[in-house]
């Protein structure tokens, strides 16, 4: 083991389906200490990457590394995964359930009764823990799956769609949860299709499309390197941007126009001629995610 957490690598990871490349050369490192965002629209190949990191479905190509080495099935067995297709049973109680998950993961019944009492607590389901699993609402559900991943203390958090269905509150309450992990310097990589969601949790974030990573790093290192954007406007009217070389007209309307812009040269030429022209505004426009995410998947 080496000093510093372990972080997860995953390396040039492929799988096919028949004829279809559903994970095509995919690499990113999931760092120690931070929650990195996986986002990519249906069919992207975010359930398909984590199902081969957890070794439940077979790799085709690559390979996923933990704490510098190729990863093993005792290594898996102590991270934390929530499925897509989520594991619990509908009928039975939720205390019992997350007790003898605990136990199958190595836990006392003794400890792992305390830290499911704790966790469900923590959740707003103290009062639920005798509950059948199916009488509780899907987003109370969906808590108790989250708790059973983080039940035995896992050295990384796997989860798929973790937040899809949860109310603010629940978010919020789960992210803590999350946060006190990373803090230890868990690793964890959650799926979402939720972008605003993705750009407030997140430290890192990866944007797979087609199989493909289109786009990896923090928020900053994404918005300083996306597009160039600025907003300006002229009297009377913007109309005259259009054909301005190195100019590409993203909208205008009226005296506004919303332009990507190639290079300095270009925008100091811009900015020039638009002087000329009773100019009133020229103001970068910060790219939120939306406009990464759309400009990555393009
Ligand atoms: N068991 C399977 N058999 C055949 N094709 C599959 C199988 N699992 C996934 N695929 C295909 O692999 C591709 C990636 O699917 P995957 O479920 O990994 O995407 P995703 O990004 O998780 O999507 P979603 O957000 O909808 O869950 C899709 O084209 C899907 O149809």
């Amino acid at each position: 083991m080496s000093q510093s957490p372990p972080a997860l690598e995953v390396i040039d990871l492929t799988r096919r389906f028949g004829d279809n490349t559903a994970v095509d050369a995919v690499s990113f490192v999931v760092e120690p200490g931070r929650m990195t965002g996986f986002v990519g629209a249906n069919g992207a190949g975010k359930t398909t990457t984590m199902r081969m990191i957890m070794g439940v479905l077979a790799i085709h190509g690559g390979e996923v590394r933990w704490d510098g080495r190729p990863i093993t099935a005792a290594d898996r067995s102590r991270f934390g995964y929530m499925p897509e297709e989520r594991g619990l049973y509908p009928k039975q109680q939720v205390l019992d359930q997350l007790v003898y998950l605990g136990q199958l993961r190595g836990m006392t019944r003794r400890d792992a009764a305390a830290e499911a009492t704790r966790l469900l607590e923590r959740f707003g389901l103290g009062g639920r823990t005798r509950d059948k699993l199916e009488s509780l609402s899907l987003g109370n559900q969906q808590r108790v799956q989250v708790a059973a991943s983080l039940l035995h203390g896992p050295a990384a958090l796997i989860l798929d769609e973790p937040f899809s269905g949860l109310d603010p509150v629940a978010v919020d309450s789960m992210v803590d949860l999350l946060r006190e992990r990373t803090r230890h310097g868990v690793p964890v990589l959650f799926s979402s299709h939720q972008l605003d969601l993705v750009d407030r949790l997140c430290d890192s974030l990866v944007i797979l499309s087609g199989g493909r990573v289109r786009a990896a790093g923090t928020g900053d290192d994404l918005r300083a390197a996306g597009p160039r954007r600025f907003r300006l406007s002229t009297e009377p009217d913007a109309g005259w941007v259009r054909g301005e070389p190195g100019v590409d007209v993203v909208d205008v309307e009226g005296t506004t126009a919303v332009l990507q812009i190639e290079d300095d040269a270009a925008r100091d030429r811009l900015v020039r001629r638009a002087a000329e022209r009773g100019l009133t505004e020229f103001t970068p426009l910060v790219p939120t995610l939306s406009d990464i995410y759309r400009e990555a998947v393009r």
